[in-house]
């Protein structure tokens, strides 16, 4: 078991409390500009985050709008002005980025040291509107990695029309007269469930063949 899952005490660590960021127009900070910090950026650009990114020498792909580049090594002012840090240099460097941003009260992913982060990423399954992630708390990434897989063969193709259904009740329910809260998620299943249900012209037996003399 790692670091991660243990306290110093030894007594098991709690779990990471779960939670869906809204990055929208806020800076992030990016140390590090190898492959794994260009996949970090890329995740954080399409959250809308606006992105610093602090490092001596970056990949190509990092020019790119919506990232402001400081070529040269991390300074702990970098942090000045961020609401999340991402450590993706060199493990001496992700440490020190790790204690700054702690002392900072800025939340940190050190994406080689999970025992200094106070972040994890999770696998993530996107579709339709819908975010499934999952941690093992940093025990074990390439589980959940797997059950990432598992979860997206799950997850129906057809998701879209069961946010929708979904979405229409809740504009209905919040309507006078809708149905009591515990009733709403029985009534919800069986409106999904109805999204399958054989239309009645589609039941019926085929007509039989018109016979003309
Ligand atoms: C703390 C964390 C970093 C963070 O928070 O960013 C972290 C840390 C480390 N990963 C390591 C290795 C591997 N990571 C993967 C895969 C993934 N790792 C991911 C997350 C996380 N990895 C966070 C905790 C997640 C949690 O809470 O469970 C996933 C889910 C999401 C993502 O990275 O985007 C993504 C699956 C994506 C998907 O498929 O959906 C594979 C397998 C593979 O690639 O198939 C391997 C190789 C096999 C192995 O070693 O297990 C090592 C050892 C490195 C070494 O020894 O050199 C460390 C460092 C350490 O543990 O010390
Ligand atoms: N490449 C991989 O598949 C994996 C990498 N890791 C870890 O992820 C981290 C990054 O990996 P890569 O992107 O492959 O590394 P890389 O070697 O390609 O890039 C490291 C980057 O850190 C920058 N850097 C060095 N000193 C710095 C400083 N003082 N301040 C700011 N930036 C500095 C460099 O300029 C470079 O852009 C490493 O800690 C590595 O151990 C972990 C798992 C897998």
């Amino acid at each position: 078991m790692s670091a991660a899952a243990r306290t110093d005490a030894g007594a098991p660590a709690p779990e990471p409390f779960p939670a869906f960021l809204k990055l929208a127009g806020r800076e992030v900070l990016v140390v590090g500009g190898g492959k794994v910090a260009a996949g970090k950026v890329d995740a954080l650009l399409a959250a809308g985050a606006r992105v610093r990114l602090v490092a001596p020498e970056l990949r190509p792909e990092l020019e790119r709008d919506g990232v402001e580049r400081l070529r040269r090594p991390f300074e702990p002012r970098d942090l000045d002005g961020a609401w999340l840090a991402v450590a993706a240099a060199t493990p001496e460097v992700n440490r020190e980025v790790s204690r700054c941003a702690e002392a900072r009260r800025v939340f940190v992913n050190a994406v080689d040291d999970p025992s200094n982060a106070s972040v994890y990423l999770g696998g993530v399954v996107r579709r339709d509107g819908v975010t499934v992630a999952v941690s093992t708390g940093g025990r074990a990434p390439a589980l959940a990695g797997l059950l990432r897989e598992a979860l997206e063969a799950l997850l129906p193709s057809d998701l879209s029309r069961w946010t929708a259904e979904a979405g229409r009740l809740r504009d209905l329910w919040r309507r006078p007269g809708a149905p009591p809260l515990a009733e709403r998620r029985p009534l919800l299943l069986e409106a999904l469930n109805r999204l399958y249900a054989p239309r009645r012209d589609e039941a019926a037996p085929p007509a039989a063949p018109e016979v003309h003399p």
